[in-house]
């Protein structure tokens, strides 16, 4: 059996989604282990010189030391688990890409979100390949160009989904997951970074 690729083909970004990455059965015992095996924080973000609680709880897991800095955060990460290795090399056998970092996100409820940002600190590097990987409740994504903002692109993430942001993705784009008033149970990113 094959898998499902989708090629999207917006301006100045370059999007592969593969629906079925993982089988319902897979996922649903990865979420588990995810949900209730990784050190998850809640840090602090200061916007503007104001302090607020991370709308989501995070972590950060690598096969190296180096921290990762993002909107005043410096997160410094655990090294890989069993479970997270076998993961970043199904990815990596998939996307022919290295990954050396994973951030993971716990959205817990449809009031957690992940404001307007692209993936483009230094330490990623040039054209950064992102990879990204959701578990449980799916959830909007949304994407919206840095110079026109009325040019827009949605995607829902789907359980056991694989989303590839590459090229000039993130010199263009912005993306986010938008809070939702739906009452939904806890959707669990993964998203595999190369961080040199
Ligand atoms: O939760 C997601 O799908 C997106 C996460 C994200 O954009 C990030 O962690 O940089
Ligand atoms: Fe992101």
């Amino acid at each position: 059996m094959s898998l499902e690729i989708k090629h999207f083909n917006l301006p100045k970004a370059e999007l592969i989604f593969v629906p079925d990455f993982y089988s319902p059965s897979v996922s649903q015992k990865l979420y588990d282990y995810l949900y209730s095996s990784i050190k998850w924080q809640h840090d602090q973000i200061k916007v503007f010189g104001k302090v607020y609680d991370q709308p989501r709880l995070t972590a950060l897991y690598a096969e190296n030391n180096k921290p990762y800095s993002y909107s005043n955060i410096v997160m410094h990460p655990h090294q890989f688990t069993d479970e997270l290795l076998e993961m970043k090399q199904k990815i990596e056998a998939f996307s022919k890409e290295k990954f050396t970092t994973c951030l993971l996100n716990l959205y817990r409820t449809g009031q957690d979100s992940n404001g307007w940002h692209a993936d483009d600190e230094k330490e990623l590097g040039k054209n950064p390949v992102i990879a990204s990987l959701s578990f449980g409740t799916k959830r909007k994504f949304k994407m919206r160009r840095k110079d026109n903002t009325k040019e827009k692109f949605e995607l829902e993430l789907t359980d056991g989904s694989l989303l590839l942001m590459k090229g000039e993705t993130q010199h263009y784009w912005h993306h986010q997951i938008p809070k939702t008033a739906k009452k939904i149970t806890p959707r669990i990113n993964l998203t595999f970074r190369n961080i040199q």
